[in-house]
């Protein structure tokens, strides 16, 4: 007998992506819309005058539908995000780790409202996490 046989099955399909989970763009582009709405009313964020400006250049609007892209694509979605890099759209707005805290907590609350489950959750702080790199730009 040969000693390799091969697998009787191919492996199961993990799981649907999480786009799909998600509610694809449908959900998406509410889940994005309520939590733009948060950040820029957000007064702590608003306190610094670099992304109260760049308030000014990217109005809401145009951020959600950049936003609504990005997860779309990184989600395993059908979209292609054409927006700029992490680095070149944040590295200006001097943004400390403390405002990132805000920003994390104003994204959970509004998982939280759409009773988005904790495993999508977790897999979207891990998908936003990875970015804090290129977006924290001091303590
Ligand atoms: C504390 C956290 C954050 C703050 C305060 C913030 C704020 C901003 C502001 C003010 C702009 C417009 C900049 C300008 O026009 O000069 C912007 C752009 C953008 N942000 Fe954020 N952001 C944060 C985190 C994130 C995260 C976590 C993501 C996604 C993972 C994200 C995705 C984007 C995208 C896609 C754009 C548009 C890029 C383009 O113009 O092509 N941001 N952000």
């Amino acid at each position: 007998a040969s000693a390799q046989q091969p697998p009787q099955q191919s492996p199961q399909p993990s799981q649907t992506s999480l786009y799909d989970r998600l509610g694809g763009l449908k959900g998406i582009t509410v889940v994005v819309d309520d939590f733009i709405d948060r950040l820029v009313r957000n007064r702590t964020l608003n306190k610094n005058p670099a992304i109260s400006a760049g308030r000014k250049s990217s109005p809401a609007p145009y951020l959600k539908f950049q936003v609504s892209q990005l997860v779309c694509e990184v989600s395993g979605g059908p979209c292609k995000y054409t927006g700029k890099t992490m680095k070149e759209s944040h590295a200006h707005l001097n943004i400390s780790e403390q405002e990132w805290d805000v920003m994390a907590m104003e994204f959970k609350r509004t998982l939280n409202k759409f009773k988005v489950p904790e495993a999508e959750q977790k897999e979207l702080f891990d998908i936003v996490g990875k970015t804090k790199g290129d977006i924290v730009a001091r303590k």
